[in-house]
């Protein structure tokens, strides 16, 4: 039998108060991801404060958290409509929306990050919003291709910072991988383990290694795919199809890249390619450096489109 002493009984009382204390959760960045773990925490009856740069960004994330959560409901309501409208209506109210993120982490549990994968971006807003949140609350990156150890060094709660990764689209994928910096305490990572599960997710313990796990597999393959085409050994269409019916892809490598946006692929494979400047298989791709610039983005494009219309800032043929 263990003695307890006050250290064990303080130790244990922090950690039941860290798994327990995750109720209110900002996260922060309204696109892809942000949106959908929103949808995700507040249809699991989290209250969630949703962070982007405009007001006009947030209507659009949360239009698309209402069509999802639609989709959803109508699965899950399907004999009963009118208990999925209530459904839908009641997780929207567990969602308020801000353009002040160092504000409204002033009463949050976990801040979970979906902004640009920019290493300087990411350390900015951590770095500002550590000054302004309490004690107690826990940093989770969505990072797909950064160090966690590299996000978390610009704030002084290395302890309470790991890393949550969260797949495309989140409402449908049961996967998160729960990251564990060198420095993250055992309570934070328990929290974010917990924290996962009352999502309804499955997670995976990871270490802060490059890619993770999925994306150290993910990354080469679709690289390899996109050099395959390059070489002329095969047709989009073709390798698409290929790895949909030959190894049962639910969406072949092109299909996926649209789906996971080229801007965000682009950013993993240049940082990565920064790291290891002599690999060929990181080296940069002038159609996608070309698409880019186009603001050729993938899926996202028109909801992008959609947005500039909204916003009435730019509607020149360029962009369109
Ligand atoms: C040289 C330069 C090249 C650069 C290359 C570098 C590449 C680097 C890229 C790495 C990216 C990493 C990104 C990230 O870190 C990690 C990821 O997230 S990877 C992505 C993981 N996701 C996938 O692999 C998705 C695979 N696809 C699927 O599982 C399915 O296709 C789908 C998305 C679930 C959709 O299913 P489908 O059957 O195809 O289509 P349906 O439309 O019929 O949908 C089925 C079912 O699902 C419901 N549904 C779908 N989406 C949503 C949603 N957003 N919300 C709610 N519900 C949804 C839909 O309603 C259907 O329901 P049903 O009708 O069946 O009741
Ligand atoms: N796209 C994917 O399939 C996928 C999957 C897993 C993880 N990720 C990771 O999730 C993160 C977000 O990816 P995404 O696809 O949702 O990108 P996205 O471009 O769709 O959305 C990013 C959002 O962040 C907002 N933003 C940027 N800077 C901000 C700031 N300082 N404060 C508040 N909001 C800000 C943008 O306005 C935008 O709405 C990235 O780190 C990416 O690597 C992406």
């Amino acid at each position: 039998m263990a003695f307890i002493t006050r250290q064990n009984i303080r130790s244990l009382s922090s950690s039941a108060a860290l798994r327990a204390a995750i109720k209110h959760v900002t996260v922060i960045g309204g696109g892809l991801m942000g949106a959908g773990i929103a949808q995700v925490a507040a249809s699991t009856g989290h209250s969630v404060v949703l962070v982007d740069t405009s007001e006009d960004i947030l209507k659009k994330s949360t239009k698309g958290i209402e069509a999802s959560l639609k989709r959803v409901a109508k699965k899950k309501f399907a004999e009963k409509p009118e208990d999925g409208e209530a459904f839908v209506q009641k997780v929207l109210k567990n969602i308020s929306t801000s353009t002040d993120a160092v504000s409204v982490v002033q009463g949050t549990d976990l801040v979970v990050e979906a902004i640009v994968e920019n290493l300087k971006v990411k350390q900015d807003l951590f770095g500002a919003l550590d000054k302004a949140a309490p004690e107690h609350t826990i940093f989770a990156s969505n990072t797909s291709s950064l160090p966690i150890a590299d996000i978390a060094s610009s704030t002084a709660r290395l302890d309470r910072f790991g890393g949550l990764h969260f797949f495309n689209p989140v409402p449908m994928m049961k996967l998160v991988e729960v990251i564990k910096a060198p420095a993250t305490s055992q309570q934070t990572f328990d929290a974010l383990l917990e924290f996962s599960k009352a999502l309804g997710k499955h997670p995976v313990s990871c270490k802060d290694t490059p890619g993770f796990i999925v994306n150290r597999l993910l990354v080469p393959y679709m690289l390899e795919a996109v050099r395959l085409h390059e070489r002329g050994h095969g047709s989009k269409e073709d390798i698409d199809v290929a790895m949909k019916l030959g190894a049962g892809y639910p969406m072949g490598p092109f299909e996926l890249l649209d789906y996971v946006g080229l801007d965000t692929s682009k950013f993993i494979i240049d940082g990565w390619h920064e790291k290891d400047p002599d690999n060929p298989l990181f080296a940069p791709s002038p159609l996608l450096n070309k698409l880019v610039a186009e603001g050729k983005l993938g899926k996202k494009t028109a909801w992008v489109r959609n947005l500039l219309q909204t916003q009435n800032v730019n509607n020149s043929p360029e962009n369109t």
